[in-house]
């Protein structure tokens, strides 16, 4: 689960959250939608432990961010848009390494499994500044992957994915839900995160205008096509009109 009570985060003079509150519960898939700027990075960088809040309390995983940030990192993992890896290693270098950081036992099967469903087979020895783009996304959810973390903090994991990798992504953010991990997927392609999502936080210069299940945010916001996209732009439309 994420619980999120007042959180606030300045640079400086400047607020890019404005105590947000917002809860996805154990089990759920949640898009982190907002338009640019709203505060979606500066959120799952905090959730994960690399920003300190400048208040507001945090709870991760069953962990209070302020009291336990290792039990945070140890039970959440975080993908960035643009993945830092290793250049000198391979992929499966990569996988390893994880793997003796977080003490795996007999992880080599999934790996190998992993590389599958990802079409990275091919890849497997090959090392991270030979990948592109796409592949190094990849090779960074897979790591994460691996771990089996009960929180999944993905910033724009779509982007730079092929059609058959992004069906693949989903299907896979669609099992981790299945097996109890909380996701949270902060994304800009609405269509989408619209059928893989149940729960959603839409933010907007730094305040949550909705959060809860997607089919209450699809009766109440979604029209009659009852769209993530119709949603996104009734309440980024009436804030901004009651500004
Ligand atoms: N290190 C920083 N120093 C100062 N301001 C920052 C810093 N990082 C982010 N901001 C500001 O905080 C606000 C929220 O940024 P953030 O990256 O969290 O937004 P976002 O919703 O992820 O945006 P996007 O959709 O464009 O990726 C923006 O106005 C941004 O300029």
């Amino acid at each position: 689960m994420i619980a999120v009570e007042h959180f606030r985060k300045q640079y400086g003079d400047f607020v890019a959250v404005a105590g947000a509150s917002f809860e996805v519960p154990a089990g759920a898939i949640a898009a982190l939608v907002g338009p640019n700027g709203a505060g979606k990075t500066t959120t799952i960088r905090t959730l994960c432990g690399i920003l300190r809040p400048t208040s507001g309390t945090i709870r991760v995983a069953g962990c209070d961010l302020a009291d336990d940030p290792l039990g945070v990192k140890q039970r959440a993992a975080y993908v960035p848009d643009d993945p830092p890896l290793f250049d000198t290693l391979t992929v499966w270098e990569h996988l390893k390494f994880i793997a003796s950081a977080y003490r795996l036992v007999d992880w080599e099967p999934e790996a190998d499994g992993l590389l599958e469903q990802f079409e990275l087979a091919e890849k497997k020895h090959t090392l991270a500044s030979e990948l592109s783009r796409g592949m190094r996304q990849k090779v960074a959810i897979a790591c994460v992957y691996l771990r089996r973390p009960d929180v999944l903090l993905l910033d724009e994991p779509m982007t730079g994915l092929d059609p058959s990798s992004i069906r693949t992504l989903k299907e896979m953010i669609a099992q981790q839900g299945a097996r109890g991990a909380t996701v949270l997927v902060s994304s800009h392609l609405l269509s989408l995160v619209d059928d893989l999502c149940d729960h959603l936080v839409l933010i907007r210069r730094g305040s949550v205008l909705f959060h809860g299940p997607m089919s209450q945010a699809r009766r109440e916001f979604g029209g009659p096509n009852q769209s993530l996209e119709e949603v996104f732009f009734r309440l980024t439309s009436e804030a901004e009109r009651s500004v």
